[in-house]
């Protein structure tokens, strides 16, 4: 299939090029996948579902001018508009509309086989708020890693790497040197090459020749980077499978275990001794002034509480060998000193936490006493690279554990947030097959017939709309009381039609249709025409009555568009004409009588009739009676007169209604 992408309508040379970016531009289409296409660069999501549509009608050899007028158009715009509004995600209103009116019967099977599942979906509250949060997944913004690189001296190896790897550099060497060189640069140096093992290199060398094999080892940024970005849409296609009972790909708890140890920025959360790490290499300079604020506190302290009683021959044995303050202390004070210098340690050791470093981190109050007590820089520097390193590593290795994790799930994130998705559409299906309380029709015979049919586009709340039974065969003119329903019985029927034809189900009790090849809705014109446009609307009838396609024919009023003689003899004239095609047609008309007269083929006339006048308001029965000629509303209103009035003004008057009728 689509092999010639340039083969679908509506896609050129620069779409086809744009398409075929993709993995799998094919198979996308194949699948009336609207998100991929839509990936497609510079393919708008309105786009990609026209595109769609475009490849399922030439899958299925469909012509697509089923909607043949505007009016048929608004009809169908109607439903999908409908649909739409029942959809949660943007995807799912995108892919309801690759759903469009069919004059192929695979396609309507096609559409029917999802559709009646769709409508056994039970829509909850639950299911529809967790769906407000899905979205097709998307690819992380570049990742870019800076502290390894990948390092070959074979040129087809350098192409395969920058291909298999982009998140790092590549760097092409010629010799060991070359290695030892980015060793400099890099913390990390991956070598590809097989020839350079056993080579001794300073710093972090690794020889990995199968390295492109498994870059989530070599980069785990990446898979981290994708569930950063698509973690809140997992999290709620997670939820949505939990509130609709679907069955899930994978181990929702461990998926939404392990996005929980992932931060925004890709980076790993939830360790505690890399959350120590990190304090005590931020704090370290504080803590370190801390104890040792604290350590001469205490011997100052000590100091002024102690009276050093020395002998006078001690003294000056002393001051003669230039001893200072130091050797006082320590001879004097040794107990004291002692006691601070441990004070700071422990102050040391309490905040950082980390009892593995505990000698190194001892080692930076020394048991030289001097006063007041300082700590030996140099062991800092070493403790603080120490702790840099161990948090380093801690962190990569987090990294590639939670990304061999993740890896796994790739393929099942794509597949849990595919069937939200398509949930969305199935419910969006559901909730208009439920809310317009529909049933499946029968796509089969002649003609129409629908047994409790409700026009959705009626200008009534919906619970408020009566029902309307109504058969239709061959050609037909409908007649009726203003006001009746004559124009929204052409709607239902084109509604029934085209929601059938598009492989939904319809708003009625019951309902058979044919297949038709195309629904020609001609809308009530505003007026009389002007001769050029009379002229035009005579050329489309004339068109069309030489089709020999099969169609449904709704026409409204359209003696509305000249005088009523001549109006009444055109209209006589297609429907003759029609009378001759496998057209099924349904003419309103004020002039239904003078039509049937001016044609030479028996024509059925159907009336919408009132049943009475109520408070000054009709009662009608909305659904038409068959080969019946509706009375007008002014011959119900002289009826009424003669039979309340009694004079014989209103009798007489009524006489001429019944003539004429005759
Ligand atoms: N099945 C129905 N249930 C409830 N209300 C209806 C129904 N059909 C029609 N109506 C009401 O009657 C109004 C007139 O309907 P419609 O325009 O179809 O009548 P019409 O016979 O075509 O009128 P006109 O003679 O003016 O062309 C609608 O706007 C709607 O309010």
């Amino acid at each position: 299939m689509f092999e010639d992408l340039k083969a679908i309508d509506g896609v050129g040379a620069k779409t086809a090029e744009r398409l075929a970016e993709l993995d799998d531009p094919r198979e996308a289409l194949e699948a009336e996948n609207v998100a991929e296409i839509a990936r497609a660069p510079g393919i708008s999501d309105g786009r990609a579902a026209r595109i769609v549509r475009a490849a399922i009608r030439h899958r299925h050899d469909d012509s697509g001018e089923f909607l043949a007028t505007d009016r048929a158009e608004e009809l169908y715009g109607s439903i999908l508009e409908s649909l739409k509004a029942r959809a949660v995600t943007a995807y799912g209103e995108k892919r309801l509309e690759t759903f469009y009116p069919s004059a192929s019967a695979d396609r309507i099977a096609e559409v029917r086989a999802f559709t009646e599942r769709a409508v056994e979906r039970e829509p909850s509250p639950e299911i529809l708020e967790a769906l407000s949060g899905v979205e097709p997944l998307e690819a992380p913004r570049d990742v870019q890693v800076r502290d390894r690189c990948l390092a070959t001296n074979d040129a087809e190896t350098f192409s395969e790497a920058r291909e298999a790897i982009p998140e790092v550099s590549v760097e092409l060497i010629e010799d060991a040197r070359g290695i030892a060189d980015l060793a400099r640069g890099y913390s990390t140096v991956i070598v590809l090459d097989e020839a350079f093992s056993g080579v001794e290199i300073d710093g972090d060398v690794r020889v990995r020749p199968d390295a492109l094999s498994d870059p989530t080892e070599i980069v785990p940024e990446r898979a981290l980077a994708f569930f950063a970005r698509n973690g809140d849409r997992l999290r709620a296609a997670a939820a949505v499978h939990r509130a609709a009972g679907l069955e899930a790909p994978c181990d929702l708890d461990a998926l939404e275990g392990a996005l929980e140890r992932l931060e925004g920025d890709g980076s790993v959360t939830g360790d505690e001794q890399l959350r120590r790490l990190g304090t005590a290499i931020d704090d370290l300079d504080a803590a370190v002034s801390m104890a040792e604020n604290a350590a001469n506190d205490r011997l100052r302290e000590a100091i002024e509480k102690r009276d050093v009683t020395i002998e006078g021959t001690d003294l000056l044995s002393l001051v003669e060998r230039g001893a200072g303050v130091d050797s006082l202390l320590e001879r004097e004070l040794a107990d004291e000193y002692a006691a601070a210098i441990e004070s700071a340690r422990k102050r040391l050791l309490g905040a950082l936490e980390l009892p593995d470093h505990e000698s190194l981190a001892r080692g930076a109050f020394n048991e030289e006493p001097t006063f007041p007590v300082e700590h030996d820089e140099r062991v800092i520097e070493r403790l603080r690279e120490e702790l840099i390193a161990e948090r380093d590593r801690r962190a990569a290795r987090l990294k590639q554990e939670l990304a061999e994790r993740l890896g796994e799930l790739r393929d099942p994130a794509e597949a849990l947030v595919g069937a939200a998705l398509e949930l969305d559409v199935e419910l969006a299906v559901s909730r208009f097959a439920r809310d317009f309380e529909c049933t499946f029709p029968a796509i089969e015979g002649e003609g129409i017939e629908i047994e409790g049919g409700r026009s959705p586009l009626l200008d009534v709340p919906f619970e408020d709309v009566e029902p309307v039974d109504y058969t239709v065969e061959g050609v037909s003119l409908l007649s009726g009381v203003n006001s009746g329903g004559k124009t929204s019985t052409l709607d239902l029927l084109g509604v029934v039609v085209v929601a059938a034809q598009m492989g939904l189900p319809v708003p009625a009790e019951r309902a058979r249709v044919q297949r038709f090849e195309a629904l020609h809705y001609q809308a009530k014109t505003q007026g009389t025409l002007d001769a050029g446009a009379f002229e035009a609307t005579l050329r489309e009838f004339g068109a069309l009555v030489e089709s020999d396609r099969t169609r449904l024919v709704l026409v409204d009023e359209l003696e509305s568009i000249t005088e009523p003689g001549a109006s009444a003899v055109i209209v006589a004239g297609i429907l003759e004409s029609l009378t001759e095609s496998d057209s099924t047609a349904v003419f309103v008309s004020h002039l239904a009588g003078e039509i049937r007269e001016a044609a030479d083929v028996d024509v059925t006339v159907d009336g919408i009739e009132a049943i009475g006048l109520e408070n000054g308001e009709l009662r009608v029965n909305r659904s038409p009676v068959k080969n019946q000629l509706a009375r007008s509303t002014p011959e119900l209103i002289v009826e009424k007169l003669a039979e309340n009035e009694g004079a014989p003004f209103y009798s007489e008057l009524l006489g001429k209604f019944d003539a004429e009728g005759d």
